[in-house]
């Protein structure tokens, strides 16, 4: 008899472990607002006596912006990820007899990156920030060879899974780039985090993993600004362009400074490596700027150096 490969039982709703029933998911408290939706604590608790696990629950919040459909590609997005640097796809809970869904997460207990270094300035060192920096730039590493193109890189999207690991979340906003391209051209930009735009984004709406890699520069200046309130990227790009300018000029004022070469300033008492690490970020031209291996490479020799 002709031997049979494994067959792949349906797996029932109890054996799926991607599939979380509402009734015992327990909600705790709010933990953030990402694109698309909001984010909240619940307990996972099916035999009902508070041993269940801890887990982060994004509902959508439908409006103009975003849709169902979008929700649903961001749940797709995240289960396909599998990456010690990137938040873990736990499942999904339908509710409303399937009308509405929720994605199931890892909670992780520190939080938002904004957050955490607001908080623990003073024990966060050099060291530990270049330690986020090559677990941030392995994350995106991994994305970018699955040709996915975040789109949203900001310290608020990253997270503080412990003293010693952070983690990239918020998928909303990530496009697979077409087989035949290495970029995506975007036709509806929403409301757009423009002061993480690389030039080409506020331009020409053209996304890749280079105009990543600029996001990635203003994240390496939020860490090392301690993501400090006074010194974010946007309170920094306002000063220069001016307060008065207003709405929909202000992305023709940032590409206006961009083009004549002015860019963030230093962070106060950041390593000049450091700074020089942001600025190949923000090369202009996105052919001329490093990849995410070769940043990586770049920050563990800066944690060489700063060993001897
Ligand atoms: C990605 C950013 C946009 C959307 N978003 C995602 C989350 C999120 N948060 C957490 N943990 C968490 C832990 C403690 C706190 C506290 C709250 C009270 N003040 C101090 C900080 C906040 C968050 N785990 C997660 N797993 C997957 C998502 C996720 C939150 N917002």
């Amino acid at each position: 008899p002709v031997t049979q490969g494994p067959v792949w039982k349906a797996l029932s709703p109890q054996q799926d472990q991607t599939m979380f029933e509402e009734r015992h998911l327990r909600y705790i408290s709010p933990l953030g607002k990402g694109n698309f939706g909001s984010v909240e604590l619940c307990r996972y608790d099916p035999l009902g006596d508070n041993t269940g696990e801890l887990v982060a629950v994004k509902k959508l919040q439908p409006n103009n912006q975003s849709t169902q459909e979008d929700f649903q590609k961001e749940v797709n997005t995240l289960s396909a990820l599998h990456c010690d640097y990137i938040v873990k796809f736990k499942g999904v809970c339908y509710s409303m007899g399937r009308l509405s869904m929720s994605l199931v997460m890892e909670y992780l207990p520190y939080g938002s990156l904004i957050g955490y270094l607001e908080n623990n300035r003073h024990n966060v060192n050099t060291r530990r920030m270049l330690l986020f920096a090559s677990q941030i730039c392995k994350g995106m590493e991994y994305l970018q060879t699955l040709r996915y193109v975040h789109r949203d890189l900001a310290a608020r999207n990253v997270l503080v899974a412990s003293e010693v690991l952070v983690k990239i979340a918020d998928f909303g906003l990530t496009k697979i780039i077409p087989f035949d391209k290495d970029y995506y051209w975007v036709t509806q930009p929403g409301e757009s985090p423009i002061f993480w735009y690389a030039p080409e984004c506020i331009n020409e709406s053209r996304f890749s993993s280079k105009s990543d890699v600029w996001s990635f520069g203003v994240v390496l200046h939020e860490l090392f600004s301690y993501c400090n309130m006074k010194c974010n990227p946007k309170r920094l790009y306002m000063q220069e362009i001016g307060h008065t300018v207003q709405g929909p000029s202000i992305s023709m004022h940032l590409a206006n400074i961009l083009k004549s070469n002015w860019r963030l300033p230093a962070p106060p008492d950041c390593p000049p490596q450091v700074y020089g690490l942001m600025k190949q970020c923000w090369t202009y031209n996105y052919n001329e700027r490093p990849c995410f291996y070769s940043l990586g490479n770049q920050i563990e020799t800066i944690l060489q150096d700063d060993r001897e």
